[in-house]
């Protein structure tokens, strides 16, 4: 990019009133360059754009699209801020910075092309997992660190710094976007005006007194902060009193928190910016070298907590033939769920990793007993109570009205029941597999078909690798099994597939299983141990996936559409009866799930920590006599004997 376009405000149409969404065509034009771009996959909206993939017609090269419509940069002051960004961001080169390709305009809209960062933003990850364990706030802090400490060698400041604008690629590489708000420093200038966002504004830009590079050394902090803590230091019920605590230093970091956390944040959190920590320090700060730091974290981890454990071979479970198992139950680690202890030589070579998976066990106690069903029961409830405005089904696939941000990172995509005999196989999007037996254990194989979960029906999680020949007897059967149910799948359900590369980092992955599942008439209710909620219709085809984390539904058609929705939003805007009829079945179906959840509970061995993952036998009669040994499910595959009900009971 040569020179940045003088944006020409929009001459002949009226002007379309202010937030309007962009009309944006379908082929997109970069005139001076002689690209032409295809309009792809709507990525979310800001305050001021609309993003898109956009695909390069003849590299095939995919990127972001930030589509800003000229209506929007119709006074002087708005062209000049967005003028500014562009000059600033343009000229950065950094593995942790989105890289801004080119910015052009047509007639309609302004154009600015970056880095694709598919993975959206350490703002979904938060809300998925509220806290991260330490090692996950040490590898993604030094990225942000790294960005940071390459735009103040540059004299920029970004002065934006927030979980959203830390975007993630397909690696969960920490990229640094969103300049505008950014400026360049002169000498020893201090900056006046105030900007920021709330939680994460410095005491000195609320108190007018100036303010340099060490505003975003404070919203590093929060940001360290909110990652180990699952919460923004300042946060209160107002705005007032958020300002104010910021203004009073007033926050308290939690007790377990580990010294060297606590006292790097309690660095970077000084009221006084000139005793804040420079970039330089921070990124030599000994919180980094203090314990183990991932070089790559897997996939899953944006919705699981992953494991850090060795190989664990000892299986408590005697007998893991299928059916009628009575596992002597093992206390687990954390008294729930159990994560897989370490063996002796890995405890001793690698303490570092030990400290690490007692962190990853205490953040899965943390997480509710019954995977937030109850969560989901309520949001769902909530929303039917209130008076939900009709809204055409037209118009709710326009992409103003969806949050594209809230698509589960999993959901099953294919499925065979085969629970007359042992249980219900499946296959995640990603293409991990998994079994969830009818001795109510679980194993699960990553999609490169490497890294092996079982899962006890205490809930305690054992890890092997398919290839190292530790593979306990006991387990024999169930791999088998695992193995069968992952061929059929793939031989009668789209095209085979023999996994792809392993990845780095794929070993500190865990994979949501399936928990609970039963089948009606209408359709197969499955819910994953991350608390998605899918529902698959059988008449229509149609996916339904919710989500209590991101509070948001999902709709996939047969056309492999998918449409996400906040139900926040489907309150504001309105839903297409549609939709609203089965989001009143789905309540219906998540009662359900909760009531045979607790039945589970209170009626195995008179334990209250019996597992809960169980299906319920009476649904097996819904299509018992006329199947084959199987019942399969996926994309392209429906049973016959499920098929053909109607949902609008
Ligand atoms: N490089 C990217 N890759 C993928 N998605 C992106 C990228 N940049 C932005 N997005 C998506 O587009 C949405 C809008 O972008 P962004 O928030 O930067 O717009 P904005 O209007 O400038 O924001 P703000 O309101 O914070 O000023 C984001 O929420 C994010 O989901």
């Amino acid at each position: 990019m040569n020179r940045i376009p003088n944006i020409k405000p929009v001459s002949k149409a009226p002007p379309r009133k202010e937030k309007a969404p962009p009309e944006v065509p379908a082929l997109i034009t970069d005139k001076e360059r002689n690209t032409i771009y295809e309009k792809g996959r709507f990525l979310g909206k800001g305050g001021f754009a609309h993003c898109y993939e956009l695909k390069n017609r003849s590299t095939g090269e995919i990127v972001a699209g930030k589509v800003v419509p000229k209506s929007m940069l119709v006074k002087q002051y708005q062209r000049d801020k967005m003028t500014q960004e562009v000059q600033i961001h343009r000229e950065l080169s950094h593995p942790n910075i989105v890289k801004l390709f080119n910015f052009f305009e047509d007639p309609l809209n302004v154009y600015i092309t970056l880095e694709l960062c598919a993975r959206r933003s350490l703002m979904e990850l938060h809300k998925r997992r509220r806290a991260v364990t330490e090692p996950e706030a040490r590898y993604f802090t030094h990225q942000v660190v790294e960005g940071v400490l390459y735009l103040h060698d540059l004299r920029i400041i970004h002065r934006d710094m927030k979980l959203g604008n830390l975007f993630l690629n397909d690696d969960l590489v920490v990229k640094i976007g969103d300049f505008g708000l950014a400026t360049t420093v002169d000498g020893d200038e201090r900056k006046k005006t105030l900007c920021g966002t709330p939680n994460y504004i410095a005491p000195e830009v609320l108190n007018k007194m100036g303010h340099s590079f060490e505003v975003d050394i404070w919203a590093v902090g929060c940001i360290l902060y909110i990652l180990l803590f699952g919460q923004p230091p300042f946060e209160s019920k107002s705005l007032e009193e958020t300002y104010s605590r910021i203004r009073h230093n007033n926050y308290t970091i939690p007790s377990n928190a580990t010294p060297p956390a606590a006292a790097l944040i309690r660095r970077m959190l000084d009221p006084e910016p000139t005793r804040r920590p420079t970039a330089k320090q921070v990124h030599r700060d000994i919180f980094f070298k203090s314990g183990f730091m991932p070089t790559r974290l897997p996939v899953s981890c944006l919705t699981m907590v992953p494991k850090f454990g060795g190989r664990d071979t000892s299986i408590m479970e005697e007998n893991v033939a299928p059916r009628g198992v009575d596992a002597h139950a093992q206390r687990p680690l954390n008294g729930r769920t159990g994560l897989a202890p370490l063996p002796q030589h890995i405890i001793s070579t690698n303490a570092e990793r030990e400290k690490a998976q007692q962190q990853a066990a205490e953040a899965t106690f943390r997480e509710p007993e019954d995977a937030y069903l109850s969560q989901l029961f309520h949001q769902v409830a909530i929303l039917l109570e209130k008076r939900i405005p009709g809204l055409d089904e037209a118009e709710a696939a326009l992409d103003d009205y969806q949050s594209p941000e809230c698509l589960p990172v999993f959901w099953i995509s294919k499925w065979v029941d085969y629970s007359d005999k042992y249980g219900i196989g499946y296959q995640l999007c990603d293409n991990s597999v998994g079994v969830l037996f009818n001795d109510n254990s679980r194993i699960m194989l990553d999609q490169a078909g490497n890294e092996l979960t079982y899962i006890e029906k205490s809930n305690k999680e054992h890890y092997f690798s398919m290839n190292s020949g530790e593979m306990p007897a006991a387990l024999t059967k169930k791999v088998t099994l695992l193995k069968y149910f992952r061929s059929y799948m793939n031989d009668h359900l789209l095209k085979a597939g023999e996994g792809s590369e392993q990845r780095v980092g794929d070993d500190l992955a865990r994979l949501p299983t399936l928990r609970v599942w039963f089948r009606t008439k209408s359709a197969i209710v499955l819910h994953l141990s991350n608390g998605t909620v899918q529902i698959n219709f059988f008449n229509d085809h149609v996916k339904m996936m919710m989500c209590p984390l991101m509070q948001a539904v999902t709709f996939i058609d047969q056309n492999k559409r998918m449409l996400t929705y906040k139900f926040s939003n489907l309150h504001r805007n309105g839903c297409p009866e549609k939709f609203l009829h089965r989001l009143k079945y789905a309540k219906t179906m998540i009662e359900r799930l909760m009531s045979d959840a607790s039945n589970a509970a209170t009626s195995s061995h008179g334990s209250s920590r019996q597992p809960e993952h169980r299906h319920m036998p009476s649904t097996r009669s819904a299509s018992a006599g006329s199947r084959a040994p199987m019942q399969v499910g996926g994309a392209q595959h429906l049973p016959q004997s499920a098929s053909g009900s109607n949902i609008r009971r």
